[in-house]
């Protein structure tokens, strides 16, 4: 079983990544058949912990962790970091690389056979395995994900444009079908956990506002909403047709950051992302050049087409009492 199908598929990946690209191919491909199994023999989403955030751990978060880590072992993984695991784990103390992983994305839908997925990282090893990940994601040599859904699919960025490889499941390799993936400059889709409405910062709900307010409010048109509740999944899409996502800081406990974690989730789809030509903030400055302050930290996070993203930042420039107002006064942003 050849995680890639041909040469050309390896090609695009630089020399000193193949080998550790190559493993998390294969896990990724050992994941997607263990999914399409789930509760044939195993409860995928059982629960059986809780992580150091405090989220339930379903059985999948944990057995797609152990595949990975397992995985890189005798690899040039020197420091590997994960949702599912509290402390950096030394793989390989001669190894160069660092991996952090969000083994199982969107676990809230494992059981509802929704896209789930997988998130990746790497970057250069330091000497120290925290200083390795607690850096700005500018400093990535790679981002990624992989989607489990009706089609398998990898998408990564190596930091010189954005690539999409499918898995084809008659060769079980993946196959690369879009070397240069580019994000629609605009569009009328947004996706937002509207339940939140409430709790939300004001520059973020007149932004909603003013998307939900249509052909009657300032911006003169109407609007779509989706809300998969998968990070991998919203990405997926945006990467397909547009749109822009938002997990905004809130007023909730716990909350004074968004939900999303830097090190793992927001940066290597901010890569992906803006590498394909999109945008990606914390609603006013670069998700990339951030620097989180611990393995966990969370951080707001919005991405998505570059027009929309930075629309959202001219949000947060506006003065108190615009964002205060009702939609009808925000003319700045007829359009
Ligand atoms: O349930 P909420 O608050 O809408 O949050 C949904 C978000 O949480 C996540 O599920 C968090 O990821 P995990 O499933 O890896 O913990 C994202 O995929 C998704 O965008
Ligand atoms: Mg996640
Ligand atoms: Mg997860």
């Amino acid at each position: 079983m050849k995680p890639f199908s041909t040469t050309k598929e390896t090609d695009a990946i630089p020399a000193g990544l193949q080998d550790v690209m190559g493993r998390l191919a294969s896990v990724a491909m050992q994941v997607a058949h263990r999914i399409a199994r789930g509760g044939i023999d195993e409860d995928l989403a059982g629960l059986c912990g809780t992580n150091t955030d405090g989220d339930g751990q379903k059985a999948l978060d944990v057995i797609a962790d152990d595949m990975f880590c397992t995985a890189l072992e005798g690899s040039a993984v020197r420091f590997y970091a994960s949702e599912e695991q509290e402390t950096v784990v030394t793989v390989n103390e001669g190894g160069t690389l660092a991996v952090a992983i969000d083994p199982l994305d969107g676990s809230s839908n494992i059981d509802t056979n929704l896209s789930i997925g997988t998130i990746f990282a790497i970057y250069p090893a330091e000497a120290e395995a925290e200083a390795s990940f607690l850096r700005p994601g500018s400093d990535l040599l790679a981002g990624g994900y992989v989607i489990y859904g009706p089609q398998t699919c990898m998408v990564v960025s190596f930091g010189r444009g954005t690539l999409k490889y499918v898995l084809d499941p008659d060769i079980n390799s993946f196959v690369l079908v879009d070397p240069a993936v580019k994000v629609k400059p605009t569009s009328t889709e947004f996706a937002i956990n509207a339940s939140n409405y409430r709790h939300w910062p004001k520059p973020i709900r007149a932004y909603i506002d003013d998307c939900v307010a249509g052909t009657e409010g300032p911006r003169g048109r109407n609007f779509n909403m989706r809300w998969l509740a998968s990070l991998v999944a919203e990405a997926h899409r945006i990467i397909s047709r547009g749109g822009v996502f938002l997990y905004p800081r809130d007023s909730r406990k716990g909350y004074e950051n968004g939900r999303l974690r830097y090190v793992y989730e927001c940066a290597p789809i901010a890569l992906v992302i803006t590498q394909a030509g999109g945008g990606a903030t914390d609603g006013e400055n670069p998700i990339l050049s951030q620097t989180p302050s611990l393995l966990h930290a969370r951080t707001p996070f919005i991405f998505g087409s570059s027009e929309k993203v930075a629309r959202i930042t001219a949000y947060h420039d506006l003065p108190e009492q615009e964002t205060s107002a009702l939609f009808g006064n925000r003319g700045l942003f007829r359009s």
